[in-house]
């Protein structure tokens, strides 16, 4: 993609050997902190494997307290890449070896412009950029994190930046208009992008060109170099920070000691983050009072432990990688390590543990055993769910707390045995308390879950989703073997039907199963649509359009979140016909619906066109014909939000993800970079990239 324009360098930066620094990397867990599309590419093509979690942190700190240019994309970068090594080890369960994060910036006449935030934003940095030479500065940090026994983690930081000069060429207004409205400059540092369209407005690059793209891979391979061939130890590594100062014109290093539960410690203070040019003590001398000497305090989280070699670098062939999550009674997600195991079923992204499987002839371990009882016995959990659901077990609760079970079969019309059996197991899959009573049967109310979600008339309830699950995904996966052996759907098998178009087929067809789909699809929105809705600032935007989005519901969390925005939710006639059913009490008149099919009819005009849940469905030429007509309609710098389950890079997660595609629809489940190529194929560049840590991901494309 970009053309390397490496340059000869006179000092020893020079002498390189790209392929032993980079295959020092495999077999360690290595994390990009960054949702810049252009950084993933470079990295990639570097040959690095790696994963990708974008930095929560906000780029927000204090410009005037930086004499220099570079010590704010510097300090910007560390804290974008500590925010990711001490979240992952509490949301994602893992902890990563290397966590990288990068900053670019460009400074002209003693500015230091980053991404615009609108057209005009992107005008005055433009126009303060005509016919003058300015500098690009990438500031780098790797956090390198040593796990230890204790629980804590030491992180190890070493950092650096890259200058960059480039000569603009004058631009007149016209050509700067034209460039603002191509889209291109919104996700950029000074409003260009100079493998692109921007290359265009530069008379002359000095220094590493990716710098400027927002990477400076060869200065970054110096640095590996200097960690991983010139050390062999974890002792030699502090060594290795400290020759790190001396021997690279711009690093620093730092090992802190950081509990893991630590959540944004970001401080507006350069200072906040000490910085060494390492001597003696690696340690830091005044930590910020939030990152001294803590273990990480969630009494619920028992982390990882990874076998470590004499050299202080992590290793799994003692161990086996299994993924687990568990879900206790009330709390939501809780995470049970090998020493406390109650191991859940399905994990969520980036839930990570080791468990201690020993000689394939040894006596089994407890845990082990466990965890595999537990993948058999989740069909039995998801049927009991579906079960009490479909017999509206918690709406009953709801209306009537502390029936017994013979109350409970009356209401339901069901055996007393069997009613028995349903609401004992839903005690012990936390969905339902059971009250003991003398001498009597006990009786059974709602947990909290319940409450929240398994009521029909909850805000969020799950109620339409589950009996989706029940009615439609478990005939399909009954037949999954079949599925596997022929490669394709089961429809036919489960539902004794051929379909085409499994929407207008099978949903849409008959009004019960209708109005079934659309209670699921309205769940699904409820319960993500906030995340989805707020993953992007999207006030350069006025009119969007949904499609197929259905009740609405996502569209609703559109409008809640941006108060500048109308939305037009764009889907079948079939369904607009039913969305009174599912209107919200205070009517939202920023919501319209439109009645037509997005495969034939014209699409509603719009700045923003959101795709929630609807690629994955399709085969590739639907996808092909749908982003082609999205592309037709839209003019440059329009958006396009697209939302489904990203897949991780290596294809090893999320769990939700891989057994959704089991259902082998005619569709596929993508990563964030396939959808990235996918896009890029019909014009549309990807801005930003969003992991929300709920159901569903997001991304935000400009139409070039
Ligand atoms: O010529 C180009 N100059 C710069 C870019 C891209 O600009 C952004 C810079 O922004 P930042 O460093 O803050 O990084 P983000 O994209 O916000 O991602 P993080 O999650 O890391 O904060 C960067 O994407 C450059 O690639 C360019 O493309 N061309």
């Amino acid at each position: 993609m970009f053309s390397n324009l490496f340059r000869e360098q006179s000092d020893e930066r020079a002498t390189m050997v790209l392929n032993p620094v980079i295959s020092k990397l495999s077999g360690k867990l290595v994390v990009l902190a960054s949702a810049s599309p252009r950084r993933l590419e470079i990295l990639r093509n570097a040959g690095l494997r790696f994963e990708v979690v974008p930095s929560w942190f906000k780029e927000t700190l204090d410009k005037g307290l930086y004499t220099a240019p570079h010590e704010y994309a510097v300090e910007t970068a560390k804290q974008k890449a500590l925010e990711v090594a001490r979240r992952m080890p509490i949301k994602h369960l893992k902890t990563p070896d290397i966590v990288i994060g990068a900053d670019t910036i460009v400074s002209v006449d003693g500015m230091i412009l980053e991404k615009p935030v609108d057209k005009h934003d992107a005008y005055r940095m433009l126009s303060s950029l005509s016919g003058k030479e300015h500098s690009v500065f990438t500031g780098v940090a790797i956090v390198l994190c040593h796990e230890k026994e204790n629980e804590e983690v030491d992180y190890q930081l070493i950092d650096f930046y890259e200058e960059t000069k480039v000569k603009f060429a004058d631009l007149s207004e016209d050509m700067l208009w034209e460039y603002i409205n191509s889209g291109e400059p919104m996700d950029k540092a000074g409003g260009y992008g100079i493998q692109a369209l921007g290359g265009m407005l530069v008379e002359y690059v000095h220094g590493d060109f990716l710098n400027v793209v927002g990477f400076p891979l060869n200065h970054f391979c110096k640095q590996l170099d200097l960690i991983y061939n010139r050390c062999t130890s974890s002792s030699d590594q502090e060594s290795a920070s400290a020759r790190l100062s001396k021997s690279s014109p711009h690093p620093t290093s730092v090992l802190t000691q950081l509990p893991h539960n630590l959540t944004d410690q970001s401080s507006q203070s350069p200072s906040s983050s000490a910085k060494h040019n390492s001597s003696a003590s690696l340690r830091p001398n005044s930590p910020p009072a939030s990152q001294t000497h803590h273990t990480h305090g969630s009494p619920s989280f028992s982390p990882v432990h990874k076998a470590k070699k004499e050299d202080g670098d992590s290793e799994v062939s003692e161990s086996s990688r299994m993924l687990v999550n568990s879900f206790s009674k009330d709390r939501g997600a809780e995470i049970i390590g090998s020493d406390n195991t109650a191991l859940p079923l399905i994990p969520s992204r980036g839930q990570v543990i080791e468990l201690n499987v020993a000689r394939e002839d040894s006596e089994p371990k407890r845990e082990d055993l466990q965890r595999i009882m537990e993948l058999m016995d989740g069909f039995k959990a998801s049927k009991a769910l579906f079960t009490a659901s479909k017999l509206c077990v918690f709406d009953l609760l709801h209306r009537s707390p502390g029936l017994d079970s013979a109350q409970m079969a009356q209401e339901i019309k069901a055996s007393v045995k069997g009613t028995e059996c349903l609401l004992e197991a839903c005690v012990s899959l936390g969905l339902l308390k059971s009250k003991d009573r003398k001498c009597q049967k006990p009786v059974y109310e709602n947990t909290d879950l319940a409450v929240r979600f398994l009521r029909s008339d909850a805000s969020y309830s799950l109620h339409g989703y589950i009996q989706h699950c029940n009615n439609t995904v478990w005939p399909l996966f009954s037949h999954l073997e079949s599925a596997v052996l022929e490669g394709s759907h089961q429809h036919e098998k489960a539902f004794g039907k051929k379909t085409n178009d499994l929407f207008q087929d099978t949903y849409y067809n008959n009004q019960e199963i209708k109005l079934r789909f659309m209670r699921a699809m309205h769940s699904i929105a409820k319960v993500t649509g906030k995340d989805v809705a707020t993953a992007f600032d999207l006030s350069t935007f006025k009119t969007a359009c949904d499609l197929g989005g259905c009740t609405g519901a996502m569209a609703y969390e559109f409008t809640e979140a941006h108060p500048g925005l109308t939305v037009t939710v764009f889907d079948l006639p079939a369904v607009v016909e039913m969305i009174e059913h599912f209107r919200p009490q205070h009517k939202d008149n920023r919501v319209s619906f439109v009645a037509g099919d997005f495969f034939q009819d014209e699409l509603p005009k719009a700045d923003l066109y959101i795709l929630a849940r609807i690629l994955h469905d399709w085969s590739d030429e639907k996808v092909h014909s749908l982003l082609s007509k999205i592309a037709q309609t839209c003019t440059p710098g329009c958006g396009l939000l697209l939302s489904e389950i990203f897949l991780d890079e290596d294809r090893k997660g999320p769990c939700r993800g891989l057994l959704q595609a089991l259902s082998m629809s005619v569709g596929k489940q993508r990563s964030a970079a396939e959808y990235t190529l996918l896009l890029k194929s019909h014009g549309f560049i990807t801005a930003h990239v969003r992991h929300t840590d709920n159901l569903l991901d997001a991304m935000l494309c400009i139409r070039v």
